[in-house]
């Protein structure tokens, strides 16, 4: 019989959210009558109530979040971690509250509409082949830009990166330990650098990473279709 790892998740909430020119870090504007962040986290505990979750905020809005958590009787059990300057720096010092072995995820605080079954099947491909990165093929046509212009490349060559990325922690934490670079735009781009495979399975076209202001219409259509 095989031992069923501990299953945990990250969820990175640690950014400022320049692109949504809020008031507020988009991870605490509300959708549905609660903040984004809730929902998110409302998806890890519907896929498995016994997942460890560590969400990573920003320094400065840690009081404010437990504030909001009273006010939304938000009764959710949750570690919470002070984030870092850049996404990187978050997922390590969120890493740093996971002890011993098991599957880590990292997700997105604004990725609120990530169903039952990504989150399913990311743990369980990773537990088979030590990472699966959620993924969907483009719907749009891809062009390259060359120095002098641009020309069209085959698109389905191509796929388009969401969260959740799941990982044995020892690698992960390896992963974790080199210096960041520029072109680590996420966790399998740090996995990768150390020469480890990433195992890409399939995501949802739901899973939008809420990013600029014409995303908050489309999350509370998503919201009320649910
Ligand atoms: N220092 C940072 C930066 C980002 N994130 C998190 O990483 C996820 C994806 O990042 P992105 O959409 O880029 O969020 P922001 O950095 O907040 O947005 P922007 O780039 O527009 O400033 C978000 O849940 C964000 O909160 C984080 O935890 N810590
Ligand atoms: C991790 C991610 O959501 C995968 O699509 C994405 O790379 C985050 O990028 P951003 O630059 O932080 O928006």
């Amino acid at each position: 019989m095989t031992q069923q790892l501990p299953e945990y998740a990250i969820i990175v909430a640690g950014g400022s959210g320049t692109r949504m020119q809020h008031d507020l870090p988009k991870q605490f504007i509300e959708v549905a009558g609660k903040p984004i962040l809730m929902h998110t986290i409302e998806r890890f505990y519907k896929y498995n109530s016994a997942v460890r979750l560590i969400v990573v905020l920003p320094q400065e809005q840690l009081t404010s979040w437990r504030e909001l958590c009273r006010k939304h009787s938000f009764k959710l059990f949750h570690m919470t971690v002070a984030g870092g300057t850049t996404r990187f720096g978050s997922v390590k010092n969120g890493l740093d509250a996971v002890m011993g072995d098991g599957l880590i995820a990292v997700h997105d605080g604004v990725r609120p509409f990530v169903d039952v079954e990504t989150i399913k099947g990311a743990y369980e491909a990773a537990a088979k082949y030590g990472s699966a990165v959620v993924a969907v093929p483009p719907k749009d046509s891809i062009r390259e830009l060359t120095g002098e212009g641009s020309r069209a490349v085959p698109r389905a060559k191509y796929k388009m990166v969401q969260t959740p990325q799941v990982f044995q922690a020892s690698i992960l934490r390896k992963a974790y330990e080199q210096s960041e670079q520029e072109y680590f735009t996420d966790d399998a781009s740090v996995v990768e650098s150390i020469g480890q495979p990433i195992t890409l399975v399939e995501g949802s076209y739901r899973n939008i990473k809420i990013t600029t202001p014409e995303d908050l219409i489309l999350a509370e259509a998503f919201a009320t279709t649910d």
